[in-house]
């Protein structure tokens, strides 16, 4: 009989993904379109404040490609301060010349496959706890997206035992290793929260890391059999102070 495994659950999540009307903003004046692009900025500086108190973290990328132009991400204690952060932005000026072409909402997740021994709340554990309220890094790239484990004939994820589910995501794990001060990966959990099972969030210093991991990563028994995936989107850091720049004409 299959059990399920036990997470441990963190900040909720939302990333939400904006295309701008690149026409429409054309015809704003100049001075207003720096003003609007400040009032922008400003929220994300409240975001920083937020992340330096260790109560949330944020991060803010362009996206390449049609999907959209840029990404927010933001992680807090709740769902209702992310409806709260997604309604602020939606009352900005700047929102007028967006559409939200995407969004995702889930938990910052931390398997706990193999749970301490002692029964000991993992949550004590300083690094356990720096899994699942992680501070986003704000390295060069980022490549985001949905997955699901497979309910297919025999490849059915949720009917393997758990010792079984236990030794291939050992193997993915050895896989994700290699990779360790190049990628950093931020899984969220999202099963009832939105439409597919995790988001999986990247970050990298180069780009190309993320087509060798995910690549790679294809081979492992876990990916190879059981993985299913959703739209990939990715980008590149949004400093606030080059903000300014990326939104002139
Ligand atoms: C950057 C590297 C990297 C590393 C080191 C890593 C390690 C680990 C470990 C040790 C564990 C298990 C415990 C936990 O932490 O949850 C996981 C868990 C998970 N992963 Fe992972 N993963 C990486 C990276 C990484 C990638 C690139 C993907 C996408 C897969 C692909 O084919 O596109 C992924 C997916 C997941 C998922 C969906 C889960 C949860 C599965 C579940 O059934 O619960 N992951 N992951």
């Amino acid at each position: 009989m299959s059990e399920p495994s036990q997470t441990l659950d963190g900040w909720f999540c939302l990333h939400d993904l904006r295309k701008m009307d690149w026409a429409a903003w054309r015809n704003v004046p100049a001075e207003e379109r720096r003003d609007i692009v400040q009032e922008f900025v400003d929220m994300v500086h409240t975001w920083k404040a937020v992340e330096e108190e260790e109560n949330g973290s944020y991060a803010l990328y362009t996206v390449v490609g049609h999907k959209a132009d840029f990404m927010m991400v933001n992680l807090r204690d709740s769902l209702n301060d992310l409806d709260h952060i997604e309604q602020e932005f939606n009352k900005l000026r700047i929102a007028d010349y967006t559409t939200q072409t995407y969004s995702y909402v889930s938990v910052v997740e931390q398997g706990n496959y193999t749970p301490p021994k002692d029964g000991s709340d993992p949550l004590d554990n300083p690094n356990m706890r720096a899994r699942v309220y992680p501070i986003l890094p704000k390295w060069n790239h980022i490549c985001f997206y949905p997955m699901d484990k497979k309910r297919e004939g025999d490849d059915n994820w949720y009917s393997l035992p758990i010792d079984e589910r236990v030794e291939l995501m050992k193997a993915h794990g050895k896989t994700g290793r290699k990779y360790a001060g190049e990628i950093k990966q931020i899984i969220s959990g999202s099963t009832g929260l939105d439409d597919w099972e995790w988001g999986v969030t990247l970050f990298g210093h180069d780009a190309l890391q993320f087509k060798k991991l995910i690549y790679e990563m294809r081979f492992d028994e876990v990916s190879a059999r059981y993985g299913k995936f959703g739209a990939f989107y990715v980008g590149n850091l949004l400093e606030t102070d080059q903000a300014q720049l990326f939104f002139d004409m």
